[in-house]
């Protein structure tokens, strides 16, 4: 398998270690292991039925995986180990969040309301868990104005304050998608997981999306990993690719060398590695043929 090392060499938020995931007779994940650098954008690609959304799943805590070791390390060096936390603790305490493959999200509620429920246990903590909310208690006051305070601000980088009075469901997709995004970020991750956030967008919408991400690196500091089949989204934004095929990596490095590793060509066509040059060559003389033939 093909690893790059410059990436191995940074300081590490995310360790996953030989992970396995077993599904009745399917091992879905097989002995995977990858690192995510503080700071970076991290792309995990692979065909469908790869295993991505499964590694989503242990990381999150949506799946407790058959063997393996998560290692989440925050900036204060805390560290936890992820596949032994329920997934309400992972958001939590280790401050890691995440969006899903279908959108969810209360579409009856405003903009700004989804916003505020991402919140929730921030809130429930200032009401002391009990009626001092429902009485004004100041502790609470200010908690709710600095929720509101967040949720405009994200609202504001997400480019959707002026809809924020509008039901989320009257969105359209693409905004959908950044509302998702911006409640996610109100939960204020060290580590934003995002499957397939381009999912379904126009070249328009993804442009905006690849802004909306570049900008919550550079302003925030907040290490992301996300799952996507748009090449446009990976390799334009992400510092590093991990490629799953079957379960296992099969590459790991940055976006140049990962696009041009055989073994990512092999995957990607559906043929063996050795076949990747012959097909290759194949490609290039039909683009050269309907290169010929447009003039
Ligand atoms: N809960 C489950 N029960 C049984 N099999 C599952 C379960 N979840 C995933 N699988 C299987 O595990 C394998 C990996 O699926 P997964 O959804 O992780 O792939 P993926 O790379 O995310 O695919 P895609 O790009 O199509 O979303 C597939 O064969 C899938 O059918």
């Amino acid at each position: 398998m093909a690893i790059e090392t410059t990436t191995m060499t940074k300081d590490p938020i995310l360790k996953v270690e030989h992970l396995s995931m077993r599904f009745g007779g399917l091992m879905a994940i097989n002995d995977f292991s990858f690192e995510a650098s503080r700071g970076d954008i991290t792309a995990l690609i692979g065909p469908n039925g790869a295993g991505k959304t499964t590694v989503f799943n242990c990381i999150t805590g949506f799946y407790k995986p058959t063997m393996g070791m998560i290692t989440m390390r925050q900036r204060s060096g805390k560290e936890y180990l992820l596949e032994r936390l329920p997934d309400f603790e992972i958001t939590k305490q280790a401050r890691v969040a995440r969006t899903f493959q279908n959108i969810r999200m209360f579409s009856g509620m405003t903009v700004l309301e989804n916003l505020l429920v991402a919140q929730h246990n921030k809130l429930m903590l200032a009401s002391g868990y009990t009626f001092l909310g429902l009485f004004g208690f100041p502790a609470y006051r200010q908690a709710s104005k600095q929720a509101i305070e967040l949720a405009r601000h994200w609202l504001e980088k997400a480019s959707l304050i002026d809809r924020a009075d509008d039901p989320a469901g009257d969105l359209p997709y693409g905004a959908q998608r950044r509302l998702e995004i911006a409640r996610a970020m109100c939960t204020e991750p060290e580590l934003l997981c995002l499957d397939e956030p381009a999912a379904g967008l126009n070249p328009r919408e993804s442009h905006a999306l690849n802004d909306l991400l570049q900008g919550i690196r550079r302003d925030t500091g907040t290490s992301i990993l996300l799952i996507e089949h748009d090449m446009s989204v990976v390799m334009g934004i992400s510092d590093h690719v991990v490629v799953l095929e079957y379960g296992q990596k099969i590459s790991d490095g940055n976006p140049e060398f990962v696009k041009n590793d055989p073994k990512v060509i092999a995957a990607y066509l559906g043929v063996e590695d050795e076949e990747v040059e012959e097909v290759i060559e194949q490609i290039e003389e039909i683009e050269g043929e309907q290169g010929g033939t447009k003039q």
